[in-house]
């Protein structure tokens, strides 16, 4: 089970939405993918689901060509749309066994299919309703059923949480989680926070570009321009002192006593803090390791400007 994107371009008109856009996703793993608004997301997702031809590149489902095998690629990925399109005169069930029905489903597998996802996405209480009547969160679990009912092993979630409130927004976080142990996730969002709760892997695009692809750990501790040292003395310093030390690019106070320094990506700096805290005598109560956010990490990186093509 996997999704494999490889050298993926989309223009429109002049512009490249797309430029050059590869990573994979494997079998049980949840994926993020970020990026700024326009970075080029939606566009990305709408190929890998069969919307959207791409100018150049291929996406593959599970080893399936998007282009050359669009009916057999869609059996198998679950796709929530950013504006996700419902019928709203259609009953939540009926609708359900609509999309189950387009997928091919019938009869006792369709009935216990409806009734897994309905379940699956809370919406025991609302399955009689029309979707008109729901409010935006429960129209957002429909989707997400929907996106679910024909068990796809690959699913492809467009900002599955946006304009959610905050319970609804763990709910469906919560929904997320307990189907991606088996399947693929690919989910796009500007939230980090969402991205701590759910993803072990993020992909960053930047103006169509990949600047990032990397174990959410990893992006945090090893941030684009160095590491980040939190030293704590027993009482202030000048801060001037770690100007002299070769591997610090800048220097935060960061409380009392307590200074953030912008290392480069060098370790032995931490053995010059100790030998400059000794030789000056100044007593050193601590030195860590500090983990980068990730709104940090996501700003430096997409701060920079890729040159266009
Ligand atoms: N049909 C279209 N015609 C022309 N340009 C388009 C079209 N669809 C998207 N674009 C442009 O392509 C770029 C990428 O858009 P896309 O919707 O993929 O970005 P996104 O990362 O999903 O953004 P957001 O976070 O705002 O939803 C944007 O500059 C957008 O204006």
């Amino acid at each position: 089970m996997s999704l494999e994107v490889q050298n993926l371009y989309k223009q429109y008109g002049e512009q490249w939405a797309v430029n050059d856009v590869s990573f994979t996703v494997g079998e049980g793993e949840i994926v993020g993918f970020l990026g700024p608004n326009g970075a080029g997301k939606s566009t990305t997702m709408k190929i890998a689901t069969c919307y959207l031809p791409p100018t150049a590149g291929t996406v593959r489902i599970n080893g399936l060509d998007v282009l050359e095998h669009p009916l057999r690629v869609r059996q198998q990925l679950g796709y929530l749309p950013e504006h996700n399109p419902l019928y709203l005169d259609m009953y939540v069930h009926e609708y359900l066994r609509f999309i189950g029905s387009v997928h091919k489903l019938s009869g006792k597998r369709l009935k216990q299919r409806v009734g897994e996802v309905v379940a699956l996405c809370g919406l025991e209480r609302e399955q009689n309703k029309k979707i008109q009547a729901l409010s935006k969160g429960y129209r957002q679990r429909v989707g997400l059923a929907q996106a679910l009912v024909h068990d796809p092993s690959v699913l492809i979630l467009d900002e599955p949480t946006t304009g959610l409130d905050p319970n609804q927004i763990e709910e469906i976080r919560g929904v997320i989680r307990s189907i991606s142990a088996r399947k693929t996730v690919v989910f796009s969002t500007h939230i980090m926070q969402e991205v701590q709760a759910l993803c072990q892997r993020v992909v960053i695009i930047n103006r169509g570009r990949v600047v990032a692809d990397s174990p959410v750990s990893r992006l945090q501790q090893q941030p684009a321009g160095g590491r980040l040292i939190r030293v704590e003395f027993e009482a202030p310093i000048n801060p001037e002192l770690f100007a002299r030390l070769e591997g610090i690019r800048q220097v935060e106070e960061a409380g009392a006593s307590q200074y953030l320094l912008h290392t480069t990506d060098d370790l032995q700096v931490r053995s010059r803090i100790f030998r400059l805290a000794a030789d000056n005598d100044l007593p050193l109560v601590g030195l860590r390791l500090e983990e980068n956010s990730l709104e940090n990490v996501f700003r430096e990186l997409t701060q920079q400007q890729p040159s266009e093509a």
